[in-house]
């Protein structure tokens, strides 16, 4: 007899990863099933998504753009009940009949439902990095005391979970034995030859062509400044309970190989494949079964090398910033990321310079105590006082 389907809800179902998260559900519809859609408020995306997946709930955080899908869907004859704000969010992430939330809402706005599903104990999918990055052991405590299962879904750590002894990976809470070191890779994003110069005058339009991985402005932005790598260091720091001076980057720009573990005894494991996100996100979807994602195969004798170098922190500083707030601790990396959130949407609207970015991160670090907090909303406090000094910043800088 086979197994009913998996109730699948899906956070940021619009974007990049929710996209592609579909590409792969639809290989495979025996196995899953949709429970609900969630969005921000692009309610014209979510309502072509409703009507193809019918889902029971579709979930939009703006009340107004919820209205409008609510309107579009009637008229259409769905029966997808539409839901809006934060708090219907974590309604479906948390709901009794879903098993599975993919969790792929941006920045730290995927906090409150990513720890929704958390406390309902489900198994969790885990794109959201900057929910990690932000409530760094709150969550990891969370996913422990509430029995919950955390895949990772960014593809480095996905690697580095392939790589390490099955079953003895996240949620562990100390390092796993025999490990001496984790690597993780990064492209060095489409400014990598660049010189200062350069990347004063970098547009956003340049910073979003991602040289190997088509993804969210958001997450783009960061990979050309080094913060993905550094959000990254965070997240593998959490998930996999390393110190911080026992994981390196190391720049790899095919984006082949996807991170690696070494061993005690100088075994180093690697993960490889196409640069392809429906790859990680079939693997922690049927995790650990195997099935099709859709991505093209990798065909070694197409390959023209695999090449590898130290990053540039001089001329990347954000990858050394994130590094120094995860070993300050508190809620520095709370501080690091908000101060992030505010700059890159402050680069993408062009009211900031490339370098601009890392130089609001270094000041708004500079300005805040960052003290540590027994809760979550005492963090979220910090993360909203992090943005006001932020802008603060941003302004110095655009008035002098
Ligand atoms: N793209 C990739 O290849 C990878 C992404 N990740 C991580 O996955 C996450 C998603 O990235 P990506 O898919 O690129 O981002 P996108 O910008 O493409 O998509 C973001 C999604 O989040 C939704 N969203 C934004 N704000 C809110 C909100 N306040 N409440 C509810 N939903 C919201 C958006 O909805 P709307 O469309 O309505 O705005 C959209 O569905 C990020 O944390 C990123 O770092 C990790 C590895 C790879
Ligand atoms: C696909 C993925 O996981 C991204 O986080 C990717 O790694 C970004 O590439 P960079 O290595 O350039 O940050
Ligand atoms: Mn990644």
């Amino acid at each position: 007899m086979s197994a009913a389907p998996q109730q699948v809800t899906l956070l940021g179902a619009t974007g990049s990863i929710g996209t592609q998260t579909l590409e792969v559900l639809a290989l495979h519809p025996e196995r899953y099933q949709v429970f609900a859609l969630a969005a921000g408020s692009r309610w014209q995306q979510l309502a072509e998504q409703c009507l193809q997946w019918q889902p029971r709930y579709a979930v939009l955080a703006d009340e107004q753009a919820a209205l409008s899908l609510r309107n579009h869907l009637r008229a259409a004859g769905s029966h997808t009940e539409v839901l809006a704000g934060e708090d219907a969010l974590a309604q479906v992430a948390a709901a009794n009949e879903v098993d599975t939330v993919v969790a792929a809402i941006v920045g730290a706005a995927g906090v409150r439902p990513t720890l929704a599903a958390v406390r309902a104990g489900k198994r969790i999918l885990l794109a959201n990095k900057e929910a990690l990055v932000v409530t760094g052991s709150l969550f990891m405590d969370a996913v422990r005391a509430y029995g919950a299962e955390l895949i990772p879904v960014d593809s480095e750590h996905s690697a580095i979970f392939q790589c390490l002894p099955r079953g003895q990976a996240a949620p562990c809470g100390t390092p796993l034995a025999g490990v001496r070191r984790l690597l993780l890779t990064a492209s060095g994003g489409p400014f990598r030859t660049w010189d200062a110069a350069q990347l004063r005058a970098a547009t956003p339009a340049q910073a979003v062509r991602h040289p190997n991985w088509s993804m969210g402005p958001k997450i783009s932005v960061d990979s050309a400044t080094l913060m993905n790598k550094g959000l990254e260091l965070i997240e593998a720091c959490w998930l996999f309970a390393m110190p911080a001076d026992r994981i390196d980057v190391v720049v790899h720009p095919q984006s082949v190989l996807h991170s690696m573990v070494e061993y005690e005894d100088g075994s180093v494991l690697a993960q490889l494949g196409t640069p392809d996100m429906k790859t990680p996100i079939a693997c922690a979807l049927a995790w650990p079964a195997r099935i099709d994602s859709g991505a093209r195969r990798l065909d070694f004798t197409a390959l023209r090398g695999l090449d590898f170098e130290a990053p540039d922190e001089q001329r990347f500083p954000c990858l050394r910033l994130a590094r120094e707030a995860m070993q300050a601790g508190g809620t520095a990396t709370a501080v690091l990321n908000a101060a992030n959130e505010v700059a890159v949407e402050a680069f993408l609207r062009q009211r900031l310079d490339f370098p601009g970015i890392a130089a609001v991160v270094a000041e708004t670090l500079a300005h805040m105590s960052a003290p540590a907090c027994s809760d979550v909303e005492a963090v979220l406090a910090v993360d909203d006082e992090a943005r006001q000094i932020a802008v603060a910043q941003l302004m110095r800088r655009t008035s002098s």
